[in-house]
């Protein structure tokens, strides 16, 4: 009878007995020896055994003699499984889509870094089609030196995902991430590298980079329009002298070094300082300019270093900090440098090498972050010479030098220095004056020298005296009473000696004509306030004036 079910082929047949053990299986259900445990106890639950189930195929079963016979239909079986075959293609189709319409390149390797699969993407980034990869194992491509090293192999033997940068023999240099991927019993089937375009990536980079650059030459160079359209900041230099002052300082306010201003007495040193602080990375931190000779000797000390309570008498009980600690992380202007006392030359130095300040009567010493900018109108070298002045001291501050020469040596800035100040007196009192050309030649051939703080003077005065629109020749000399030497340089030139022996200082000239129209228009006018109003001044300024050159009513 075994023999006889043997031979059954197209269906499986369990027999057992009434306690379920196995006593005969064919061939066919054998295949399904995975499920027999919960067949048999399915079987079992029915009292008569008689049933119908599905696991997973379908399965009868019924007794005879006192035997169970279970018959196991393969068919519903197949069709399932054609359905998975087909659903698991479906999947893969999809899945291969996916992988194909990436933009990175996708290589998929197996467990021992055969590559099993790259999208058109690798090629296109790589230049290595699926011909030279596809079967290949990454560790004879690496060997060839078709690639510099293998993300896949790293990944296999750390048995982690890891991100290398490779070098591939096609000129290509790409980022490549390798992921392992595991079956459920945790090992390594396949890994997964996803691949992108470091050139390109380097490109963009480079572009983002150029578009930043350009971005900061544009927010410079409005940066320097806003300066030139605000009358307060702008710097005139038209001279090539004077551009090349500008250019260095512009230059400098990106170094954090010392600089040492040099130049004589109103030629714009401390404009420089004010630039050089506004476009340095310092900008947004305190600029204190401290002039050392206007202020006593005995004070400087404590004005610069602070000092701690009780020092002195008259000290602030609880001390002070000085102008050091209160630049920290900006900038210090310490104009007239050369009239720094030596003592404090010394001190000076020491903050300039240890960065750090000790208050006047303290001994904690206290670190202070400030660039310092020191100017003179002296010639420092000699007074080195003379031992007035600490020559390490002038080494550390003059990091970096910038000469402003006299205006006289630089004409050519003259007339724009003119028109910049005539500007703006306009603009404020809502009038329009303009100086005539022989005007603008005596001004010219003066020699200035109180340089532009002299020359912005006299404009302003004569602009706002003059009751013409244009200022000539005449005007000015009437108006200034200094011109006749002026008028003779335009007309007959004379040496310089002649007129340096004629000439007085154009401020005694300036106030004492400004001094002989007040007292016109005093003498003129029944009251202060129309005298004010003539001369186009606030009443305050005429009687401030009026004190000035002792002028009665
Ligand atoms: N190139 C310039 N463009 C516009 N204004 C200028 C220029 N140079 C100087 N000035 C003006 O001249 C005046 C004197 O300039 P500044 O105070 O900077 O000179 P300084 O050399 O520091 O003088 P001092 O040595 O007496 O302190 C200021 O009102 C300043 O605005």
């Amino acid at each position: 009878m075994e023999k006889l079910l043997s031979k059954i082929n197209i269906i499986g047949v369990l027999i057992l007995n009434k306690q379920g053990d196995i006593l005969f299986t064919n061939s066919i259900a054998k295949k399904y020896s995975y499920y027999f445990e919960n067949m048999i106890e399915a079987v079992m639950n029915h009292a008569d055994f008689f049933c119908t189930l599905k696991y997973p195929a379908e399965i009868s079963a019924f007794s005879q003699d006192n035997q169970i016979v279970v018959l196991i239909n393969p068919t519903n079986e197949l069709v399932r499984l054609k359905k998975e075959k087909e659903s698991l293609q479906n999947l893969q189709n999809e899945l291969n889509g996916v992988i194909n319409s990436s933009f990175d390149g996708i290589v998929i390797s197996d467990h021992e870094g055969i590559i099993i699969h790259q999208n058109p993407a690798y090629e296109q980034i790589t230049g290595l089609s699926a011909k030279d990869c596809i079967g290949r194992n990454l560790k004879e491509l690496e060997e060839e030196g078709v690639i510099d090293a293998s993300a896949t192999l790293k990944a296999l033997e750390e048995k982690k995902a890891v991100t290398i940068i490779q070098k591939i023999n096609t000129g290509s240099t790409v980022l490549v991430s390798a992921v392992p991927i595991r079956n459920t019993f945790g090992e390594i089937v396949k890994v997964v590298n996803n691949v992108r375009d470091l050139t390109h990536l380097n490109t963009l980079e480079a572009e983002i980079q150029q578009l930043e650059k350009q971005n900061k030459q544009i927010h410079d160079e409005l940066e320097l329009l806003k300066e030139q359209n605000d009358p307060k900041l702008s710097f005139i230099a038209n001279s090539d002298i004077m551009k090349d002052v500008l250019d260095r300082a512009l230059r400098v306010s990106q170094i954090d070094s010392g600089v040492l201003i040099q130049g004589p007495s109103g030629v714009g040193k401390e404009m420089i300082v004010d630039l050089v602080h506004r476009h340095s990375f310092r900008k947004d931190n305190p600029l204190i300019k401290i002039n050392c000779g206007a202020i006593p000797e005995s004070l400087l000390e404590s004005e610069l270093f602070g000092y701690e309570s009780g020092s002195f008498t008259g000290a602030n009980q609880k001390g002070k900090a000085g102008l050091f600690e209160a630049a920290n992380r900006g900038t210090i202007f310490l104009d007239e440098i050369g009239e720094m006392p030596l003592p404090l030359q010394v001190k000076l130095l020491r903050v300039l090498q240890e960065r750090e300040i000790t208050r006047v009567g303290g001994t904690r010493p206290i670190p202070v972050d400030i660039r310092i900018i020191a100017a003179t109108h002296r010639d420092l070298t000699e007074m080195i010479k003379s031992g007035k002045f600490r020559e390490d001291l002038y080494y550390r501050l003059n990091v970096i030098p910038i000469k402003i020469p006299s205006l006289k040596d630089r004409k050519d800035d003259i007339i724009p220095l003119i028109y910049h100040f005539l500007n703006r007196i306009n603009h404020k009192y809502g009038i329009n004056r303009k100086f005539s050309n022989d005007a603008l030649h005596a001004f010219i051939n003066y020699d200035w020298p109180g340089n532009v703080r002299e020359l912005q003077n006299i404009v302003e005065r004569v602009a706002l005296m003059s009751l013409n629109p244009e200022i000539d020749i005449h005007e000015l000399q009437k108006e200034l009473q200094f011109t006749d030497d002026i008028k003779f340089n335009i007309k007959a030139p004379q040496t310089e000696s002649a007129i340096d022996s004629k000439m007085e200082p154009l401020k005694d000239q300036l106030d004492s004509f400004e001094a002989k129209l007040i007292r016109e228009a005093i003498n003129h006018f029944p009251s202060i306030r129309k005298a004010a109003t003539a001369l186009k001044v606030d009443q305050s300024t005429l009687v401030r004036k009026m004190q000035k050159y002792k002028i009665e009513k």
